[in-house]
Order: C-alpha cells, then sequence, then structure tokens
C-alpha cells in the first residue's frame, strides 16, 4: 500500500504524522514498526495519526504508536506537533484546539511563535495509576511526595535505585542523577522500562537538578528507546521534582533535543502545561506491504 506521510519534530523527538481524517488506513502492528524503523522505513520515535472528530465538542482524534507499534495514551512533543500539522494542511482555523487521546482530552494551543502550548491534563502519582506495583514497599517521603524503592538486578549484583513515578496520561518513573550525560542511561534505562513492577512497562526519566527553575533531563522510553526529548517525560519530572519541594512552578527542561517550558501549581486538582517547538521536516511517501510478519 502507497502510504503519504509527513516527518515532523519536536524537540527532536520525531514522528511519522499520517492523516486518517478520510478514513482509516489499514495499518496493524508491524506496519507502526516498519514506519518507525531507521532503515528499512521512514524513521521515527513514535507514529502520530490525525482522525476526525469522535464527539461534540472534540476537533480530532489523536491516536499515538510508538516505534515498536504499541499504542499509548499519551505523547507531549507529538501533540504540539499535532496541532501544527492540522492547522498547516487547513483541516481546522482554530487556534485551540481540544483532542481526544487514549488518555482523555487535551488541550492544545498554537501561539505566534510558532511554538504550541498544550494542557496535557492533570498528573497523577498513586501507584495503580500507572500502574506500578508497589507491594511490600514503603516509600520514602519527601516534601509532599515520596520516593519508591526499585531493585535493579543487573550483572547479578541488586542495587536499590529510589525513583518519584508519576502519571500523564502515560507511565513515567524519574531518577534523580547529579550529571545526566554521566548517567548510565543506556544500562539504566531499560532495566527501569522493563521492570517487572511496571505491569505495561515504563518511560525511564534522568534528572538533573540545575536550579530551582532549571532542569536537564534524558528519558528511556518505553518502546522507543532513548529519545531526544519527551514531552510527557519532561511534565512527569517536573511534576515529581515540585512535589518532592525541589522545583518552582515554572520550569525550564533542558533537553538533548532543545527546551521545554513545564508549569504545573503543584496542586493535583490543576492540570500541567508545556510548551514548545513543533517542526515540519519533510513530506514523502513509502510503500508498505499489505502484509507484515508481526
Ligand atoms: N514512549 C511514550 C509515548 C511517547 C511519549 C513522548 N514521546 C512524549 O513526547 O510525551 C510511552 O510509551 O508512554
Amino acid at each position: 500500500m502507497h502510504i503519504r506521510f509527513t516527518k515532523m519534530q519536536g524537540a527532536g523527538n520525531d514522528f511519522v504524522v499520517l492523516d486518517e481524517t478520510r478514513g482509516r488506513l489499514p495499518l496493524r502492528r508491524a506496519h507502526y514498526r516498519r514506519l518507525a524503523d531507521r532503515h528499512f522505513g521512514v524513521g521515527a520515535d513514535q507514529i502520530l495519526s490525525v482522525r476526525p472528530s469522535p464527539a461534540p465538542g472534540i476537533d480530532f482524534e489523536y491516536v499515538i504508536h510508538n516505534a515498536d507499534g504499541g499504542q499509548v495514551q499519551q505523547c507531549g512533543n507529538g501533540a504540539r506537533c499535532f496541532a501544527r500539522y492540522v492547522r498547516s494542511r487547513g483541516l481546522t482555523h482554530q487556534d485551540v484546539l481540544r483532542v481526544q487521546t487514549l488518555a482523555g482530552v487535551i488541550e492544545l494551543h498554537l501561539v505566534a511563535d510558532g511554538g504550541v502550548r498544550v494542557d496535557m491534563g492533570r498528573p497523577a502519582f498513586a501507584p495503580a495509576r500507572l500502574p506500578f506495583d508497589a507491594a511490600g514497599l514503603r516509600p520514602l517521603p519527601q516534601g509532599s511526595g515520596e520516593k519508591w524503592p526499585l531493585a535493579l538486578e543487573d550483572k547479578g549484583v541488586d542495587a536499590i535505585f529510589h525513583v518519584a513515578i508519576a502519571s500523564m496520561g502515560n507511565p513515567h518513573a524519574v531518577l534523580l542523577v547529579d550529571d545526566v550525560e554521566r548517567a548510565d542511561v543506556a544500562r539504566l534505562g531499560p532495566l527501569i522500562e522493563g521492570h517487572p513492577r511496571f505491569p505495561e512497562r515504563v518511560n525511564a526519566g534522568f534528572l538533573q537538578i540545575l536550579d530551582r527553575a532549571q532542569v536537564r533531563l534524558r528519558v528511556y522510553e518505553r518502546g522507543a528507546g532513548e529519545t531526544l526529548a519527551c514531552g510527557s517525560g519532561a511534565c512527569a519530572a517536573v511534576a515529581c521534582g515540585i512535589r518532592l519541594g525541589l522545583l518552582e512552578r515554572q520550569v525550564q527542561v533542558h533537553t538533548r533535543g532543545g527546551r521545554l517550558e513545564i508549569a504545573w501549581s503543584g496542586d493535583p486538582a490543576d492540570t500541567v502545561f508545556m510548551t514548545g517547538p513543533a517542526v515540519t521536516v519533510f513530506e514523502g511517501s513509502i510503500e508498505l506491504p499489505d502484509e507484515l510478519p508481526d
């Protein structure tokens, strides 16, 4: 099948965007994996599908698949690209969009400088919301938050790491580190992502606090590996940092791919706002086999 796509990136987190507003493409898991494949396909961290409004008051449905082909609840950098995409292709003329994801409805605001501001919804910290199996674990309280002990068995050695956890609709575990560039993301990332206490796996964030309003963040993403930036991961890391009493309400998040602005009041009833770039890189098309082995 012949697929037309748009390649986009938000702070270096890159996406294949598909327009399914005039009909669903017959894609299965293996097709999403092939589109994301950087050698046999287009190459991307996630595949974003733009689908028609599912209900009154909602402008579009926003569907997200990771590079491993799995469908997931949320993608913050993708949300900004989604907004830029539908506007630039004339699928909407609105400056504010409400889109339905698996995690619920989020609101996208196109801002003048080409960036997009996203209301990412409320963070959640209860283990059951990720899900995280906290049975038998005693959290370390800190500020109004806590850190959870996570035993990581590596080369036969059991080490205990304390992580903060948060859901932005998708699950995040955040490890505080002294220097993100020296953090062993390649080794610890997969151990955290696939840890049995996260039954649906987890995005593993490595957070370095520079001061109360600036952080550096690397994220080993569930289903994609380390990406240059993770929008929902930035929201989760800042929300955890605020709860631990380490951060103010407005934080600049420096990622390897660019800078994101995150704002949260610290009240779990309030939503988290993320502002950042959204860039179209190129348009293209690809021939995909109708059948691909799973
Ligand atoms: N890997 C994530 C989905 C993409 C999130 C990220 N690209 C973002 O910008 O939020 C997950 O499995 O939950």
